[in-house]
């Protein structure tokens, strides 16, 4: 069926700082951690806890580790999105935007570029495999309040968490297969975490317990836990890899603050492995679709110095999909399901 709409897609990744200079970084984390999703107390407790604590020692650290990954073009995170819009862009007939949750290029600066173009139906791609609240949820609520605020006229629809989409598997397993050495001990699966807090909180159905419900077939709670669908993504590609259950583990990284976070823990986990025999070590971080500070320093870096300080003697880390050829038809794949969606409504 033809309409007159026009179409396009956004391509929305979490953001960066401007440039690693302190107050940039602290501008950055002001919006991100003062996101109520994000840190999920009351305004008044979240300003004490952001603004009162972690925003007056933070910004200088994380400016520091920014410096060590930071390109000539910019944050990496940035710089692969972009790489990512072009590619996507010279195999789809509809233009392609690019947005940030936090920062530069905004949405909203993502969806008036489109919207200069002609664009009146935006199928909005969040760049995260699993769902969680302080990632996708938040997306669509940004892109919401920008929509009703800015862009009332036009329509906007959001394609859905793809971790377990045959298609996503594949080019993830592939891409897995074609880094990792032949000689390995253990495939770590490093997702980054979250409060255990969020999982209950998003949880409609009440039934996930963080224990076995997770890891089952079927639960009620499934759609809106983020720890099931980081299990369902190394279940699905070890079996693609033919992987057997000895030689691969899922811990969780990046945690912030004093609440309890999803274990079993990244960083404790790498310090104890030497010990425990795993000498050659590969690790994969599949919760981000692009390299980022996360992947880069926190685990490229200090992650490989916590397993080799801990008796590891070989450290493989395997990048992000990035702009890998697979990946971006998977995008296009994703997306033009959703913009033929728009016929439908
Ligand atoms: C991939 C999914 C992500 C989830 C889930 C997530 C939750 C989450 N993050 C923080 C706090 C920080 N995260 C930071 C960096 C960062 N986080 C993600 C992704 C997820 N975060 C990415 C891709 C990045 C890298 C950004 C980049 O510019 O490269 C940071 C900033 C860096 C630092 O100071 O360490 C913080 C802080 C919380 C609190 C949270 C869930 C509640
Ligand atoms: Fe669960
Ligand atoms: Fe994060």
């Amino acid at each position: 069926m033809e309409t007159n709409n026009k179409k396009g897609i956004l391509l929305v990744n979490l953001g960066s700082p401007r440039s690693t200079d302190v107050n940039d970084v602290k501008e950055y984390l002001d919006e991100f951690l003062m996101d109520e999703k994000v840190i999920d107390y009351r305004w008044f407790f979240r300003a004490l806890l952001v603004q009162g604590i972690i925003l007056k020692t933070r910004p200088a650290k994380s400016a520091e580790a920014y410096k060590t990954v930071w390109t000539d073009e910019g944050s990496p995170l940035i710089v692969i999105s972009k790489h990512l819009q072009k590619r996507l862009q010279e195999i789809v007939d509809v233009p392609v935007g690019l947005g940030m949750r936090y920062a530069e290029p905004s949405i909203k600066t993502g969806i008036q570029e489109l919207v200069d173009k002609g664009i009146t139906e935006i199928t909005l791609f969040p760049l995260y495999p699993q769902y969680a609240m302080s990632t996708t949820e938040t997306v669509i609520d940004k892109a919401e309040e920008v929509r009703l605020k800015f862009f009332p006229d036009i329509k906007i629809n959001y394609v859905e968490p793809f971790y377990d989409r045959e298609i996503y598997i594949n080019a993830l397993a592939e891409s897995i297969r074609q880094k990792l050495p032949v000689d390995f001990d253990l495939l770590q699966f490093s997702y980054h975490g979250v409060p255990e807090r969020h999982i209950y909180k998003t949880d409609p159905t009440n039934t996930c317990n963080m224990n076995t419900c997770c890891q089952k077939e079927d639960n009620p709670s499934h759609k809106f836990c983020y720890r099931h669908q980081c299990y369902k993504v190394t279940e699905l590609v070890c079996k693609k890899l033919g992987l057997p259950k000895e030689k691969v583990m899922v811990t969780f990284q990046s945690r912030l603050g004093k609440d309890k976070w999803m274990e079993p823990y990244t960083d404790a986990t790498l310090e104890g492995l030497g010990k425990k025999g795993i000498k050659k070590l590969a690790i994969v971080c599949p919760a981000f679709v692009s390299d980022c500070l996360e992947t880069l320093e926190e685990i490229s870096v200090e992650g490989k110095e916590i397993f080799l300080h801990g008796g590891g003697e070989r450290f493989d880390y395997i990048p992000c999909l990035n702009e890998e050829q697979s990946w971006v038809n998977v995008v296009k794949t994703l997306s033009e399901e959703k913009l033929n969606d728009f016929y439908f409504h």
